[in-house]
């Protein structure tokens, strides 16, 4: 099936500082795809490309099957964003406004805005029409987004550090919805975060960048079913990385940490190390910080 989001060798100067480089990375359909990476890693910027919103130095974007850069005619892109439902951080309607005023602001934007839908996720999420924006908890501004988000019929999710600040009920909440949204195996979410325990939880594939440039590019079960943290002394440290490919070592004052691609294999070939299944947490750590054997 076509993948609902692709970037293919996306690069974009942003500054001295900052760029971009070759980020290629798909969506496909019926996935939750966990995008990751330290802060200033680029994950807002690449969603920014993805969405047509920034111009590229190079690479391609393809929303739907059709390409979408910033050079695509106005139309075009206006037609391929209406299918994506957005979610920010922090809620971008206009403080002032009630809640019962958001509809007649957002809905005319999309052609298939549902306006039963969105009662009911109002509904549903028990918002009050009458509280202003300013005054909506983190978790509520999040909700009264996600309404927005699900009422035109979008194909495509894109969350962009909407679990940051909200309690675990809340967080569990909204992966309750995500999951619920890709279960017709049609649809797809694009969530960046922090907090990876929700993508160890909810996430199919999990996409890390840092500094502009993607690190890896996994089905979740190969971080948190195959991989694992062996915990060992350093002669053992030494023993394990030579005789295993695609290690790699955090030191301690005592003590090694590795990590190592199949947590299984380790415990079989070496029963003397203790070793752990990693968390996407673990994975991350190791992949942007931990020593190369
Ligand atoms: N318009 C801009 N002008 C200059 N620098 C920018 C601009 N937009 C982003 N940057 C820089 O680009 C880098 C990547 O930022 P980006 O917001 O994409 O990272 P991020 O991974 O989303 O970070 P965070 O997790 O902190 O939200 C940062 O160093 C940021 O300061």
């Amino acid at each position: 099936m076509q993948n609902l989001l692709e970037l293919k060798g996306v690069s974009r100067r942003v500054s001295d500082r900052f760029s971009l480089r070759d980020v290629t990375l798909a969506v496909e359909p019926g996935q939750i795809v966990g995008f990751v990476g330290a802060n200033g890693a680029g994950k807002t910027t690449t969603i920014r490309a993805a969405l047509g919103l920034i111009k590229l130095d190079a690479g391609e974007v393809r929303l739907f099957g059709q390409r979408c850069g910033a050079d695509a005619p106005d139309e075009t892109q206006r037609c391929l964003r209406s299918r994506v439902g957005l979610v920010l951080d922090t809620c971008p309607f206009p403080s002032t406004l009630k809640v019962g005023q958001i509809e007649p602001l957002v809905g005319p934007a999309y052609p298939t805005w549902d306006r039963k839908t969105f009662a009911g996720f109002i509904d549903r999420f028990g918002l009050d029409s009458k509280t202003k924006v300013k005054d909506l908890s983190r978790g509520m501004g999040m909700k009264l987004q996600l309404a927005c988000a699900l009422s035109h019929n979008a194909k495509l999710l894109v969350l962009d550090e909407a679990t940051a600040g909200l309690d675990p009920m809340a967080r569990e909440e909204l992966l309750d919805e995500l999951l619920a949204f890709v279960a017709d195996g049609q649809r797809s979410v694009l969530l960046s975060s922090h907090i990876t325990s929700d993508l160890d939880r909810a996430a199919d594939r999990v996409i890390c960048i840092d500094n502009g440039s993607i690190v890896f590019d996994l089905p979740r079960e190969d971080i948190t079913d195959r991989a694992g943290i062996a915990h060992c002394t350093q002669a053992q440290a030494a023993e394990l990385m030579a005789c295993v490919e695609g290690t790699r070592a955090a030191r301690h004052a005592y003590s090694v940490d590795v990590l190592v691609p199949n947590h299984r294999e380790v415990l079989e070939a070496f029963p003397e190390i203790p070793c752990d299944r990693a968390t996407i947490d673990d994975y991350l750590r190791f992949m942007l910080k931990g020593a190369l054997k």
